[in-house]
């Protein structure tokens, strides 16, 4: 029986092109100054100390460490100090309100049913947990967020590492094959499975790539009993 639902964002709950097209170059297009201003402040500086050692460049100065740090949005890396250091950066776009949080309608009410039926609902993105917050705070539809029990994040591990999964199963205190993971990228399904959580793929356009779960086309189609 699913008593927990684990899911992921971009592809899942909202679309890649919001992620792409408006939240990645947000993030570009201010990262430099934000990095300029905010350099000094201990969240910051920190993150900045993390992209040196991560790129193995402990003598970068502000302006390599911005270099490096535009480079990675460009090649999609999922590391934690560009994740983090985006989610500060969209807390401004958010808050001015540049733009919401999107999330497919169809996520929304199946996020409203399973919470209702007493499912406890959960975050796993790449994103940061501030991110993730952000997101479904200013999303759309308004505040979601009482909707969630918590938010894992890259500091729990990458998403196509079964060591992940483990992790998360254990923070939340339930058997894995109790727990339902929703993702459409399917090595991060098989992460999961290997975990021994139940999966679904969401496949929200025609022709991706699919693999040995079940599949979704929207959250109407998830179902809890396989
Ligand atoms: C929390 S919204 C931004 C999502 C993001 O930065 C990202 O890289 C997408 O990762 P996901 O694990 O949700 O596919
Ligand atoms: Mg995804």
């Amino acid at each position: 029986m699913i008593r927990v639902i684990v899911t992921d964002i971009e592809g899942t709950t909202g679309s890649i092109a919001f992620v792409h097209e408006v939240l990645f170059p947000y993030a570009r297009r201010h990262l430099g100054d934000f990095v300029r201003q905010h350099g000094d402040e201990p969240p910051v500086a920190e993150q900045i100390q993390a992209v040196r050692e991560l790129a193995e460049e402990p003598g970068a100065d502000l302006e390599r460490v911005i270099a490096i740090l535009e480079g990675w949005i460009d090649a999609d890396r999922k590391v934690t100090p560009l994740k983090a250091l985006q989610g500060m950066i969209w807390e401004r776009g958010y808050r001015d309100g540049d733009f919401t949080g999107h999330v497919y309608p169809d996520a929304i009410e199946g996020l409203k049913r399973w919470h209702q039926a007493g499912i406890a609902l959960y975050v796993y993105s790449s994103g940061s947990v501030q991110a993730q917050k952000l997101l479904f705070g200013h999303s759309d539809a308004g505040d979601l967020t009482p909707l969630f029990s918590g938010y894992f994040d890259t500091t729990t591990g990458p998403k196509r590492e079964t060591a992940s999964y483990r992790r998360i199963v254990e923070a939340i205190g339930e058997p894995a094959e109790s727990v339902l993971f929703l993702s459409d990228v399917v090595a991060e399904l098989d992460a999961a499975a290997e975990a021994g959580l139940k999966t679904t793929q969401l496949v929200r356009e025609p022709g991706m790539t699919t693999g040995d779960h079940p599949v979704a086309e929207s959250f109407d189609a998830v179902r809890l009993d396989e």
